[in-house]
């Protein structure tokens, strides 16, 4: 098919997640979105592992006749956990097998022309994929770039030269209730332990803090910036970003929109890797309300034996209900983690349900869940605001020790456990969010909700966001060969719809 044929065809969009479970989650339901809106093609790239896992348990996730699946390896061997520490192992490996294939693939389909799609007209690449960005930008391809952390945590990532130049960065483990002067917008709020864990290093050479360093201070250079937030949540830190991106779309929660937008056909389906066990719904079913306290730690997470002793010693002696999520893969050294000690079994027993994997979005909006110990995922800790539970934050790496310093100290909306992790605390923490500041949680919880529902019904921010980067996707077809690069940031493109109240004073 020639460009004349081409004329009559929808925007062809690109969607191209990092392959892991939190990335494809929010990228997932972008591309449901544009697909539900109509008049769009989206491909959406995923790694074989990925495919297979979404084939094998979210299969009806992936039906839609706008959607097309396009399939390349991750660069990883078979037998790689693809969790825990070892998770980063992914960006080398992508770097260095998937750009190279990716760019033949896209090169040999004439950029996935087929005879009922035209070449892509966008790239929405994750934030991370730098080699999707370079593909772009090269072949004239307009790019945007979606980065599926918190605004808060991608700022901080952003400001990595200025704590270098601060003496702020590296951390070397002394000073880490120190206040950070270097990050605009959260003076007062950040302490140097709250920073991305990429800082915790004894030198800035280390490969992964560099990485994260390079990969954030590029995003200017695409055309958009797309974030899974919300105007009213993060309202002071969007305005330092919109300096250097002034052409930023906040489109979050997207489980949340989504929902609104697929409220009168069917619930959204979830994108998840491994098999929901359902009968934890049942098993909530029959516990009063607000009395759980769900316990997960996400896809990637991994705690050793002892942790795990300590969180179920904490859980057992708070007194509190308890429905857990234990992956497979997710205590260190063992396969398996559920083996209950001896001492906690009939505890767990009587108060506690384990399973391998929850339907979350489900759980959390259940009647009988009262809390979240979660470890700041940017997916979690979103689903947790909407369903109006107060959160426990254990964050272990990357984006989550941002995410969970606000949860506790900006938004009030919990409890943040970092870097401890001991039966006493939790034990304390878990009566403290479930009992005694209950009632001064909850309504936090219940105001955050209220405005995340705002964001994402019709007339909210994210709801016209949402549709203005629909029209400016529409914008770009036709535009020929090459699209410019922004310079003075959002002359010619819609302005953002900005309501905020500054929930940081
Ligand atoms: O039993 C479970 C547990 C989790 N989930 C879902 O899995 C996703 C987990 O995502 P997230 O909370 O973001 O955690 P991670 O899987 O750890 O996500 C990675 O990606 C996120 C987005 O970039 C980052 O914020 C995290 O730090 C990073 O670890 C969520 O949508 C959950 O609803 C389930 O469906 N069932
Ligand atoms: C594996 C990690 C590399 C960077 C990603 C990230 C981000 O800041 O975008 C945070 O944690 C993980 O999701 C990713």
């Amino acid at each position: 098919m020639g460009e004349q044929e081409d004329s009559s065809l929808p925007p062809h969009v690109l969607i191209f997640p990092l392959p892991i479970q939190g990335h494809v989650n929010s990228m997932l339901r972008l591309a449901k979105l544009l697909c539900l809106a109509g008049g769009v093609h989206v491909t959406f790239f995923v790694s074989d592992f990925v495919h297979r896992r979404l084939l094998l348990h979210a299969s009806s996730s992936l039906r839609h006749p706008s959607l097309r699946l396009q399939t390349v390896s991750d660069g990883l061997p078979a037998d790689h956990p693809r969790s825990g520490a070892s998770v980063v192992d992914i960006m080398p490996a992508i770097k260095n097998v998937t750009a190279p294939m990716f760019r033949d693939m896209m090169v040999n389909s004439d950029c996935l022309r087929s005879c009922d799609r035209r070449p892509v007209t966008c790239i929405i690449a994750d934030g991370v994929l730098s080699f999707a960005g370079d593909f772009a930008l090269e072949r004239g391809i307009p790019l945007l770039y979606f980065r599926t952390v918190s605004a808060c945590s991608f700022w901080a990532c952003f400001c990595f030269q200025e704590l270098i130049d601060a003496g702020e960065v590296p951390i070397k483990g002394n000073g880490m209730d120190l206040l950070v002067k270097s990050v605009p917008g959260m003076e007062g709020v950040l302490r140097r332990r709250d920073l991305p864990s990429f800082c915790r290093v004894d030198d800035i050479s280390d490969p992964i803090f560099q990485l994260a360093n390079t990969v954030t201070r590029q995003t200017p250079r695409a055309h958009a910036v797309i974030l899974n937030t919300f105007e009213a949540l993060e309202a002071p830190v969007l305005c330092h970003i919109r300096g250097p991106m002034p052409n930023l779309f906040t489109i979050g929660p997207l489980h949340s929109l989504l929902n609104t937008k697929t409220a009168n056909i069917a619930p959204a389906a979830s994108g998840s890797f491994w098999e929901e066990d359902r009968s934890c719904v049942k098993w909530l079913d029959s516990q009063p309300e607000k009395s759980v306290i769900y316990v997960s730690f996400g896809s990637l997470a991994v705690v050793t034996r002892e942790q795990l002793v300590e969180f179920w010693h904490g859980l057992v002696n708070s007194g509190q209900r308890f429905l857990w999520v234990m992956r497979p893969d997710s205590v260190a050294g063992q396969d398996g983690g559920s083996q209950v000690p001896a001492e906690l079994a009939e505890a767990t027993e009587e108060r506690g349900y384990i399973v391998g994997w929850a339907p979350q979005e489900e759980v959390l909006n259940h009647p009988a869940i009262g809390g979240f110990l979660t470890h700041s995922g940017w997916n979690s800790t979103l689903e947790s605001m909407v369903a109006g539970v107060p959160m426990i934050c254990w964050p272990m790496f990357a984006d989550q020790t941002v995410n969970s310093r606000f949860v506790g100290e900006a938004w009030k909306l919990g409890l943040d456990m970092k870097d401890t992790c001991d039966r006493v605390t939790i034990e304390k923490m878990v009566r403290d969010l479930m009992v005694v500041r209950k009632d001064e949680f909850v309504q936090s919880a219940n105001r955050m909700t209220q405005l995340a529902r705002e964001a994402v019904s019709e007339g909210g921010s994210s709801y016209c966001n949402f549709n203005r980067l629909i029209e400016y996707i529409r914008s770009m077809v036709g535009q020929g060969e090459t699209w410019p690069i922004l310079e003075s940031g959002l002359s010619g493109h819609p302005r953002p719809v900005l309501e905020t109240p500054n929930l940081l004073t």
